[in-house]
């Protein structure tokens, strides 16, 4: 029923809420009861019994009680609205319709069911919400972990990326360091290398500079004495003058042998009976002259025989005439020599006209040697006046050449004047004669040939009087000595001399040279075409400054020979003969490495042959005239070495020398070095007498004491080993000590020894030194006790890669400063090592001063000085300890290890003197 009231619209069917807002319509609105009255009056009725319901709490008991249970019984009290509307409804009901009262009791029930269901649906609802609510959270929640965990593994990922990236990166990057640091390696060891070449270059130029400096005081010595000898020359030409002889000429004429000249047609080549004679032979009024100008004594007879060899195909070649002029002087007065007799009235020494002899034309040729060929009377254009001698090189050569040439010949003659002329027979060109063959004497055309190749004037007749020195060497000879060609004088023998005068061509020209050949041809068979030898020569050679290589090429040994000779005899020439002597002769050390001992060696027993020269002449000057191939120094050694002929007392006339004009003014010249020559020079007789007296080990330092007399030179690069022409090796007052000591520093690299020593000669701290490269060496002077102390000091380098120089050097140790760090345990540990490197050099007997630097690092020092003591007594050495940084304790252990070494040394004397009493000490003097 009360659904129906509800159910207003009968749609039969009600939603919770429509019966809840229903039911209240129904009894909550008047209106609603009044429609229930009208429907039904009782309901009017119940409206005026429910408003005289009391209130549920004014309500008696028992109906309150009966209400109570009521509501119990439904159960649903506290579901139901308001349990005062609840009573209200239940009061009015049981008023108006009590009959209803039970339905409501059912109506309530069923209704507080219903409740009870909506409520367990709601809380069905609601659990179901919450479990979506829930269902969603951790959906939610599993979603924002999944994100979560993906962007935390993306993140890993990228970071994983991003760290092997880096990896890859580093570690190129670690590449490309490495190898830039491989490079910058690299660079550092050639910068290291080009270093050491750089210092090994300097120590080459500093070497060649003093070699320079040394050359260029032997030309100076030399020019002095060229002034010398020119004014000896004069004098001598004054004495010639007055004593001037008559000159004959004489003339024969002999048929040799046609050479091969006539087989090769040469314009220039003449026929031998149309060939002229040279012009050095020919009628010349100034033949007296010339000779006058080579100081032929009174009453000297020269023979001059000249006749071209021939060459050894020109042996099997039919014989033709030959023409041979023989020159006699007998007397000097008679003739006039050369094409200008008025230019120099006193006689001076002139050149020929057209033919500079200055240095630069020289080229190579000794200065002195080009003066005395001008001297010289056998000229091209004196011979041929329509000649213009020296006009080309070749006419300079040939002046050179001839003047060189003809005057030793001459000189040589002179003396041979006085006594008969060496026999024919006498070994090696004792029978040789000067001879000239010519075919026509007086025939300029007859020089054709070599003006037409040369319109210098000198060529023709130089050519001629260059081949003489050959003249009388064997085939086989090699080197044949122009000298001997020139110093026989007598008869002539054609064929033999000719024969020899070919082959000394041959060996002029080392090899058969187009125009030399036909020249050589010339000999026997050919006599005339050998005055062609002139004009063929090769230009090139004339134009690479041939006068030089001509004479120490084409014909050194010959030249020198001849200039030895002249030297011997004391003429006035000795002056080429040092002049072209000792130019070979440097040039030959330069070849042999130019050691210091052999230069010292050769420059010794150079003076000492000077000297026995004098008292060998003029026999000994024939025969080594003769000498087959001696060179210069051959030839001087064997004066040297020649038995019972002593060297005479300097001043002293050679024994032998022809009494006469140039015998006393010639004797300066001839005399030994002086002692200011001789410490001009490396001192090769000192070096050599210490090597006699010294024994092995000292024997080797010829070079550390020519450095001795090196003057105020402290320091310098030295390289390995010092040079023989070291600039410090020249004389100086302090350069005759008492006393010479090579002191090596030892020690590790940094320790200081170059500090040291700096501080030794410079007096002051060297700061930002570098490390030593190779060796460095000074040169202290020292007074200690009244005796003169040399000490080399050798400053070696401690790096490792030196160490190998250091332990060459070693060998020449007299003493060693070892010197250690006192702030280093290492370099004091190495101590051992360095000395184990002594010992390995063999060097016993070494004065070592143990010595620590750097004392002035206390507060850095690892090694006590007690240690250093106590090693300096294990070793058995003397100990001390500096600063090179304060200056303490430098000079005083240097001192003392002097003492040290002379304490030796005289030790090591005493111990010589009783083995060996010659032997000296080992003093150095200019004069020991
Ligand atoms: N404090 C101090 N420093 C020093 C002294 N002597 C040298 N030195 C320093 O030590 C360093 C090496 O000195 P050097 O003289 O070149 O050493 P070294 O023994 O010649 O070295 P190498 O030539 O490589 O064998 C330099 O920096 C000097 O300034 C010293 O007495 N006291
Ligand atoms: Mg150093």
């Amino acid at each position: 029923m009360i659904f129906d009231w509800v159910d207003v619209e009968r749609k039969g069917h009600l939603s919770l809420e429509e019966f809840s807002s229903g039911l209240k319509n129904i009894f909550g609105s008047s209106q609603s009861s009044h429609r229930l009255r009208r429907r039904k009056p009782l309901p009017s009725k119940r409206v005026s019994a429910t408003t005289s319901f009391p209130a549920l709490e004014e309500a008696d008991a028992e109906e309150k009680e009966a209400f109570l249970a009521f509501i119990e019984q439904l159960g649903t009290g506290h579901l139901l609205p308001k349990q005062t509307e609840i009573w209200q409804l239940w009061g009015q009901l049981r008023q108006e319709e009590p009959q209803l009262a039970g339905n409501l009791a059912g109506f309530l029930a069923k209704m507080t069911s219903r409740l009870q269901e909506a409520q367990a649906d709601k809380e069905a609802l609601e659990l179901t919400l919450k479990k979506c609510d829930s269902d969603h959270h951790r959906e939610v929640q599993q979603l924002y972990e999944e994100m979560e965990q993906q962007i935390r593994q993306e993140k890993q990922q990228l970071q994983a990326e991003s760290d092997s990236r880096g990896l890859a990166l580093t570690s190129q990057m670690q590449d490309v360091l490495e190898a830039k640091e491989r490079e910058v390696q690299r660079l550092a060891e050639g910068q290291r290398e080009l270093e050491a070449q750089l210092s090994h270059l300097r120590s080459t130029h500093q070497e060649a500079a003093s070699e320079n400096q040394q050359l260029w005081e032997a030309k100076r010595d030399l020019a002095g004495r060229l002034e010398e000898v020119q004014g000896q020359l004069q004098v001598t030409r004054g004495r010639l003058d007055a004593a001037r002889g008559r000159v004959s000429w004489q003339m024969e004429e002999k048929l040799s042998v046609p050479g091969v000249g006539e087989k090769t047609p040469d314009p220039r080549a003449v026929s031998p009976e149309e060939a002229p004679l040279p012009g050095l032979f020919g009628d010349n009024d100034d033949w007296d002259q010339l000779l006058s100008n080579f100081g032929s004594p009174p009453h000297g007879a020269l023979q001059l025989c000249w006749s071209p060899p021939p060459t050894p195909r020109a042996a099997s070649g039919p014989q033709t005439p030959r023409v041979v002029r023989q020159i006699s002087i007998s007397e000097p007065q008679a003739l006039l020599f050369g094409q200008e007799p008025s230019s120099d009235p006193d006689g001076a020494p002139r050149t020929p006209p057209g033919v500079p002899f200055s240095a630069k034309d020289s080229k190579g040729v000794d200065p002195e040697e080009q003066d005395i060929s001008a001297e010289q009377p056998v000229e091209p254009h004196d011979l041929d006046p329509n000649q213009e001698p020296g006009s080309t090189p070749e006419g300079r050569l040939l002046w050179g050449l001839s003047g060189s040439l003809v005057a030793p010949a001459f000189k040589v003659l002179i003396p041979l004047e006085d006594g008969p002329p060496p026999p024919p027979q006498a070994p090696a060109g004792s029978s040789k004669q000067i001879q000239a063959s010519d075919p026509d004497d007086k025939d300029p055309g007859s020089w054709a040939p070599p003006r037409g190749a040369q319109p210098g004037a000198g060529a023709g007749p130089r050519e001629s009087t260059q081949t003489p020195p050959t003249m009388t060497e064997p085939e086989t000879q090699p080197r044949p000595s122009p000298t001997t060609a020139f110093t026989g004088v007598g008869p002539a023998k054609p064929p033999r001399q000719r024969d020899t005068l070919q082959q000394n061509l041959h060996a002029t020209g080392s090899e058969p040279r187009p125009g030399a050949q036909r020249a050589l041809t010339l000999g026997p068979t050919e006599p005339f075409q050998g005055l062609e030898f002139v004009g063929p020569l090769p230009t090139e050679r004339l134009e690479q400054g041939y006068t030089g290589p001509v004479v120490q090429e084409g014909l050194p040994e010959g030249l020198r020979e001849a200039h030895g000779r002249v030297l011997g005899l004391g003429e006035l020439p000795a002056l080429p003969h040092q002049g072209l002597e000792e130019e070979p002769r440097s040039e030959e050390g330069k070849q042999e490495g130019r050691g210091e001992q052999d230069l010292s060696s050769e420059q010794s027993v150079e003076a000492h042959g000077l000297e026995a020269a004098h008292s060998q002449l003029p026999q000994q000057d024939y025969l080594l005239a003769s000498l087959p191939s001696a060179t210069p120094q051959a030839q001087v050694e064997a004066e040297a070495a020649a038995p019972g002929k002593p060297a005479p007392p300097r001043g002293s006339p050679p024994g032998g020398a022809q009494p006469g004009a140039g015998a006393g003014p010639k004797e300066p010249t001839r005399t030994p070095p002086t002692m200011a020559e001789q410490e001009a020079q490396p001192r090769p007789s000192l070096m050599t007498a210490h090597e006699e007296e010294q024994g092995p080990r000292h024997s080797r330092e010829p070079r550390a004491e020519s450095r001795l007399e090196d003057p105020g030179t402290d320091s310098r690069e030295a390289g390995l080993t010092p040079s023989p022409g070291d600039p410090m090796a020249a004389g100086e007052p302090q350069a005759n000590p008492d006393y010479l000591f090579h002191v090596i520093f030892l020690g590790d690299s940094n320790v200081g020894k170059t500090s040291f020593l700096h501080l030794l000669h410079q007096n002051s701290f060297a700061t930002g030194l570098t490390a030593t490269v190779g060796v460095d060496f000074r040169v202290k002077t020292l007074l200690v006790d009244n005796k003169c102390f040399v000490l080399q000091l050798w400053d070696t380098a401690g790096q490792e890669r030196y160490h190998s120089m250091t332990r060459q050097l070693l060998r020449k140790a007299d003493g060693v400063v070892l010197m250690y760090d006192i702030t280093s345990q290492e370099s004091f540990g190495h101590v051992r090592y360095w000395l184990d490197c002594l010992q390995d050099a063999g060097s016993d007997g070494v004065v070592i001063l143990l010595l620590g630097n750097k004392m002035d690092c206390e507060e850095e020092r690892q090694v006590s000085t007690e240690a250093g003591q106590q090693l300096a007594r294990e070793l058995g050495v003397s100990f001390g300890e500096c600063s090179a940084a304060l200056g303490h304790n430098i000079l005083e252990p240097v001192v003392n290890l002097a003492r040290s070494l002379r304490m030796q040394e005289e030790g090591l004397k005493g111990s010589l003197v009783e083995v060996t009493p010659k032997k000296q000490p080992k003093k150095f003097g200019c004069c020991s």
